[in-house]
């Protein structure tokens, strides 16, 4: 497996590394990455054999057409060292880094998953590496962390951990997150890598997923952490442009080729203007819609 930079990444399911089963089935939902946990999903009795497992998972298990993320324990306990040197002789696509704080501790990631390719004889380069931002300095650190590597996929806004740092609890209109939703959006914007929003933890309330999904998606986030395999198909339905969204994207696509036939940069389409940017989001609704197989190569409408 090898990190790719530019793929999908509408959703990101946490599957617990200690759970086997879980571990085995995995790759049958369809979820764009599967990030395979060693932090906060396994207690401090299991952390050894949910290495070994997720060593052994890596290795052996078809996990479809999913990116894998692992998410390591941090730096400040005593198994961030053994997950990292078994996850890159795994050859894991992307290693998140839970409770990141400072582009420092991106840069001894990177640093020792060099070090263990060095000695596992593993080309450098190959294993993306993504930053949890949980904590009020997280946040505030948020673009040097963002700018830390090349090797950086994205940041994740991740709303539990925050809200403890900050006194608070999660609210349903999520009001609580909104500085740290929008400071770590920015940042990944700013250094073009991906931005993930924060799991949504009541699995019955499938109103208030819709509304944090719709919220985020409008802000401009790539996608999601989940917790469960019933979330992934709802964040697809707010993420995959609509058959009304693909045809006004092509329809602005052709728009803008007559208007540059005539030499102009600007032309009117229903009364509304379209130029370079509006131009720019049409192409990334088709960029959307041809990665989430809803389109043909030739632009043919073939989603449900
Ligand atoms: C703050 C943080 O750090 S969050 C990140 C850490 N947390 C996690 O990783 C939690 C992961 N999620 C889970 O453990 C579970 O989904 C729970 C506890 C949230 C809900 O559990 P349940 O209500 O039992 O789930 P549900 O009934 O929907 O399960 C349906 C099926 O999906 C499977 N499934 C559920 N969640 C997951 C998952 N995250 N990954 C893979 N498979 C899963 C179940 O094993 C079950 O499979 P089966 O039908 O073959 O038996
Ligand atoms: O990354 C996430 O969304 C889950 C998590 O660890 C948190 O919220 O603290
Ligand atoms: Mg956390």
């Amino acid at each position: 497996m090898t990190y790719v930079k530019n793929r999908l990444r509408r959703t990101m399911m946490f599957v617990p590394g200690n759970n086997p089963a879980m571990i085995k089935d995995c790759g049958i939902y369809g979820a764009d990455s599967i990030m395979l946990d060693l932090e906060d999903s396994v207690s401090l009795t299991e952390k050894d054999a949910a290495r070994m497992l997720v060593y052994e998972a890596i290795k052996t298990v078809d996990f479809g057409g999913s990116e894998i993320v692992v998410r390591v324990n941090g730096q400040d306990t005593p198994f961030y060292d053994e997950d990292v040197k078994a996850m890159v002789k795994a050859g894991v696509d992307v290693i998140r880094l839970p409770k990141t704080e400072s582009a420092a501790m991106i840069q001894k990631l990177v640093k020792d998953i060099e070090h263990w390719e060095d000695e596992f004889g593993i080309e450098k380069g190959t294993i993306g590496v993504m930053a949890a931002i949980e904590s009020a300095k997280g946040v505030l650190h948020a673009p040097e962390i963002a700018e830390s590597t090349p090797l950086m996929m994205g940041l994740a806004v991740s709303g539990e951990d925050y809200t403890a740092d900050m006194h608070t609890h999660r609210y349903p209109d999520g009001r609580e997150l909104e500085f740290a939703r929008n400071m770590v959006l920015q940042a990944a914007r700013s250094a073009d890598v991906y931005a993930f929003d924060t799991v949504f933890s009541n699995m019955k309330d499938t109103e208030g997923f819709y509304r944090e999904t719709n919220y985020i998606h409008e802000l401009g986030y790539d996608g999601k952490s989940l917790v469960n395999p019933r979330q992934i198909a709802m964040v697809n339905k707010v993420f995959n442009p609509t058959k009304e969204e693909i045809e006004n994207a092509q329809n602005v696509e052709n728009a803008i080729r007559e208007a540059k036939a005539k030499g102009s940069g600007v032309i009117s389409m229903n009364g509304k203007m379209v130029d370079k940017p509006v131009v720019e989001k049409a192409t990334r609704v088709l960029q959307t819609a041809k990665a989430s197989n809803l389109i043909d190569e030739e632009g043919n409408y073939i989603g449900e």
